[in-house]
């Protein structure tokens, strides 16, 4: 049977734990055929991004054309974007109708430290996406506020949602607790998709693993709240079976493939 094609547009790390590196294995792991459109490189390990190159615009344009010229691309997950300009060139094939199920992780800082994204990036492609997931820092960043607390967690995906997206994920990776929750808004209200926590240093690339899952199983055929749900568990997964390696020095990555779980 032939695979559905997704496509990730988001920056490479060469340590290969998140960005273009995660999507492309979450997508193969799915069962997906997974595309890719780099919009930037980073010179990136387990212990910090010591370079970015930003792709020019030009570039980022001549991969989208080709990958959408050619390939019928049922979902589209796009992560960190280096420059406005990048931005623009993904706005306009959504504009154009050309991204269905257009997943959106904005990107704007590493784990680690650096700054990878910009919110003006970002406020360019919400009004086209579909499903957007912050975690609470970048939703935060995104409202041009300083933090976000456990009880505004939904006011602020909602008034996410009210910029353009269907649906809003914000993730509780950063949160206390023995469990994780996530809280989907959609115009339906608030839902929760709440896991065990995972005790690692591995999670290098978390909400790259889960934008990418959504928009695999969205792809699929899931509906919003049903590819959510399944990349949760997809996450905790991943993260459980890579929670004791030492891949890197630093924050490893997780276990894709589902080889050690
Ligand atoms: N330690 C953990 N244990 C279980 N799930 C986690 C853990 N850390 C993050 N997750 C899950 O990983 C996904 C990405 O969340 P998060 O880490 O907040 O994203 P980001 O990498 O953008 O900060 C979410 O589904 C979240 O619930
Ligand atoms: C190219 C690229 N894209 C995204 C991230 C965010 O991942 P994390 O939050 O795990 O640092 C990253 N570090 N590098």
């Amino acid at each position: 049977m032939t695979p559905v094609v997704v496509l990730t547009i988001a920056g490479s790390d060469s340590g290969a734990g998140a960005g273009i590196q995660a999507d492309l294995k979450t997508f193969a792991a799915l069962g997906t055929y997974g595309t890719s459109v780099v919009t930037a490189v980073t010179a990136q390990n387990t212990r910090a991004v010591l370079d970015v190159h930003a792709v020019p615009a030009a570039m980022v344009d001549g991969q989208l054309d080709a990958v959408l010229d050619d390939f019928e691309v049922a979902a589209t997950k796009v992560g960190m974007l280096g420059t406005e300009e990048a931005a623009e060139a993904v706005a306009r094939r959504a504009r154009a109708g050309r991204l269905p199920n257009l997943v959106l992780d904005p990107v704007l800082t590493a784990s680690t430290g650096r700054r990878l994204g910009l919110v003006a990036a970002v406020d360019r492609l919400l009004p086209y996406v579909n499903v957007l997931t912050p975690n609470r820092a970048e939703a935060a960043a995104l409202l041009g506020r300083a933090a976000l607390g456990p009880d505004e967690v939904a006011g602020a995906a909602a008034q996410l949602a009210a910029a353009g997206p269907g649906a809003v994920v914000v993730t509780g990776g950063d949160a206390e607790g023995g469990e994780v929750a996530d809280l989907l808004w959609t115009n339906g209200g608030a839902r929760t998709f709440a896991g065990p926590r995972v005790e690692t240093t591995n999670q290098h690339g978390t909400g790259c693993t889960f934008s990418a899952a959504v928009a695999a199983r969205l792809a699929l055929g899931d509906e919003v709240g049903e590819a959510v749900g399944f990349a949760k568990g997809y996450v905790t997964r991943a993260l459980a079976g890579g929670r004791d390696w030492t891949v890197g020095e630093g924050a490893g990555p997780l276990d894709h493939f589902g080889w050690f779980a």
